[in-house]
Parts: C-alpha cells; structure tokens; sequence
C-alpha cells in the first residue's frame, strides 16, 4: 500500500531573475512500512522536500498525498491537526520539552490531541528504546543520543503514518549514532513504521531499504520501488 506520493511536486525560491528552484517536479512513492533514506549534497533541496512531506510549508505547486489525503488541499488549521495526526518529526536538535520528563514527551503529541495513549504501545516503544530506568528523567539529565531515542518515541508514541527524520544523527558522535540508527531500524522493522530520513551521509543511508537520490531539486534515482 502507498502510503506518501508526490507528483510534480515544485518549490521555487524568490522573483523572476533571481529563481532558486529548490525542488523541480518529485515524483516519489513511498510504500507503508518502508525506511527510506533521501539523500543529496548541501543544497540539493533535501529539506525543502521533508518540509513539504510533513506539510510544513507550502509548495509552488504539485501534491502532497499522506495516508490517502492530499494535505495541500486542506486549510491551514485542517493541516495542523492532520499534521499532529499522521505525522511523526524527529529533528537533529531532539526538541524535546526541558521541563517534561521523558514519559511526558513522549506522550505529549497524543495528548495534545486529547487522547489518551495506548500504554501498552507506548511501553513496548519506551522498551524497544531502552529507555525504561529513564522515564522520570528530565532532557537535560539524558546524553544525546538518549534524548533523541526519546524523540523517536515520542515521533512514534502516536502510531502515525509516517515518520519523518531530519539529520537524526547529525549531532551525534559516530559510535551514538550507529546505536540510534540502528535503534530507528529496528522500530520500523518491530512496529511496521514508514520512516523517511534525509541525510548527507552514504554510510547512514546504507541503512535504509531503499535510497532515494536527490540533486539539483530532482530525483536521479530511487524515486519508486
Ligand atoms: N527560504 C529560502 N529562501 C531562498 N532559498 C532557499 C530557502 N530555503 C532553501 N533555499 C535554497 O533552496 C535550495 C535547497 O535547499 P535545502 O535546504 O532544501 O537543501 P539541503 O539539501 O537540505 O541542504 P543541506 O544539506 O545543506 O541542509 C538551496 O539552493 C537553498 O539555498
């Protein structure tokens, strides 16, 4: 089942003369419980591309489709809320909130939401993390790569459709990173989760299923199964 797909998707930059054509007609597909990995040098337009995945801003033109709904075609606050629903962020710089433990980031997505969280799902997440004896923790007392295990459980907590990663080792040392990856896999294998990760770095993106190559605004390889 295809659970993201874009098609011609475009984002320019500033007027006429001065044009930056940040992505230039993406057409990818991405299967449910696929890990996928986007990669591209600096400035070949790989978070232009996760923003507009995650509905974050605006496309020039072309669509945007998650879970069966093209998001583009939803009013700002329809998005907010499809966002908050179907689909689950995990940045570089963790973003987790200082003055909630790591229980309480993790369940704040579904609670914002007004619902309550299915616990034994969340415990299962917290455990596949390694992140039990961490529960009470505050974010300033983890290690780095602790704390982004806990913002992939919280990016996972609300069994979204997706989940889309920006750089997720990026301030890591290479020794946390390899456990975080690894740990990334290892939820999108355990809970069937679509991941989308951008990365610059071959080696990280060699853990993906499947790569897809990004240059100049257009996809040169990977784009379908
Ligand atoms: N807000 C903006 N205004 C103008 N140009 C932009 C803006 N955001 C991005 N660009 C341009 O769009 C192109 C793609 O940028 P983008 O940040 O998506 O690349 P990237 O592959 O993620 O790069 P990096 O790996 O360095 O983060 C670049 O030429 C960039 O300068």
């Amino acid at each position: 089942m295809t659970i993201l797909e874009t098609t011609k998707l475009k984002k320019y930059y500033g007027s006429e003369d001065t044009t930056v054509k940040a992505l230039d007609g993406i057409d990818l597909t991405v299967e449910s419980g696929e890990f996928v990995a986007i990669v591209g040098t600096s400035g070949s337009g790989k978070s232009t591309l996760l923003h507009m995945l995650g509905g974050l801003d605006r496309p020039t033109s072309g669509t945007v489709t998650v879970d069966g709904k093209e998001i583009f075609a939803l009013k700002d606050e329809e998005l907010t809320i499809f966002r908050r629903r179907k689909i689950g962020f995990v940045f570089q710089n963790y973003n987790l909130v200082p003055v909630l433990n790591v229980y309480e980031n993790t369940v704040l997505p579904i609670q914002l939401d007004g619902n309550e969280p299915d616990k034994r799902y969340v415990d299962r997440i917290i455990g596949t993390l390694g992140l039990e004896s961490k529960l009470n923790n505050l974010p300033n007392n983890l290690s780095g790569g602790q704390q982004q295990r806990v913002a992939i459980a919280r990016a996972l907590a609300a069994k979204p459709a997706i989940v889309l990663a920006d750089e997720p080792t990026g301030n890591l040392d290479s020794k946390t990173s390899q456990d975080v990856l690894g740990l990334l896999k290892v939820t999108s294998e355990r809970f069937s989760q679509t991941i989308v990760m951008i990365t610059h770095n071959e080696e990280i993106a060699q853990l993906a299923d499947r790569i897809i190559r990004i240059e100049d605004g257009k996809i040169v390889g990977g784009g379908s199964k």
